[in-house]
């Protein structure tokens, strides 16, 4: 099966409609004022109808977001999925997917093994999960560092979990990520950006020709006698 990708922090049409034309699966939306990627949820909504026409999911990533804020999200934006990125709480995942109806990602971040026992209580709550970065000290932000953790620390998660992996991926080393872990997702943000917030098409470019390189590799290898 091809791997899903995502692309997040996307800010103007030409990085939406790239996205879409490179076959990536989800377009993801950053609300959180201190990131360089942050969305108005006018800039959102226009950007998510263009990524819909295109073919794309949206995806709408929020940090500890009140019911007020989700409820202007949601209404204005209309994603396809909420991405929780803060540290919300089983009992919040629950609200917001009844309160919503839309299927929630919710975002963990990994720097040692055990970083994934804090999942096992969202397990068939969440939808899927996101594995990124521990933030570094001192980061404003929860995510989009663009650093990456030990991968090898996701073989023990139950095969039956449905998750991206994220954090710090590039073209360079997608493929090494994707042979370590088995992942069916990833999602991408500060390796597809030439500075802070700004997309670069050619990266973009990259980073999948990477993914689908690894994936005729694994075919032809898996072909092989
Ligand atoms: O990207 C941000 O600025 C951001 C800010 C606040 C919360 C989440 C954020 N990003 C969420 C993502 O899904 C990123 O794509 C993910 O953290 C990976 O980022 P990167 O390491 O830069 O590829």
């Amino acid at each position: 099966m091809k791997t899903r990708i995502k692309m997040c922090g996307l800010s103007t049409r030409e990085a939406v409609e790239r996205a879409a034309s490179l076959g990536a699966v989800w377009a993801g939306f950053i609300f959180f004022p201190k990131s360089p990627r942050h969305v108005t949820v006018a800039t959102a909504a226009d950007l998510a109808e263009v990524a819909r026409r295109a073919g794309l999911k949206t995806v709408a990533v929020t940090v500890d977001a009140d019911t007020e804020q989700l409820d202007r999200i949601v209404a204005e934006m209309k994603p396809d999925m909420l991405q929780l990125h803060g540290a919300e709480t089983v009992a919040q995942v629950r609200a917001v997917k009844a309160r919503h109806g839309l299927p929630v990602m919710k975002a963990f971040a990994i720097r040692e093994a055990a970083d994934l026992y804090a999942l096992r209580p969202y397990v068939g709550v969440a939808d899927m999960f996101l594995f990124d970065a521990k933030p570094p000290r001192g980061s404003d932000l929860p995510g989009g560092n663009g650093l990456s953790f030990d991968w090898r620390l996701l073989a023990a998660l139950d095969p039956g979990v449905d998750y991206m992996l994220s954090g710090g991926l590039t073209k360079d080393n997608v493929g090494e990520a994707l042979a370590l872990t088995g992942a069916g997702a990833v999602d991408i943000s500060s390796g597809i950006e030439r500075a802070p917030g700004i997309k670069d098409l050619d990266m973009m470019d990259g980073f999948v020709q990477a993914v689908r390189t690894y994936e005729d590799n694994r075919h032809a290898t898996a072909g092989s006698v």
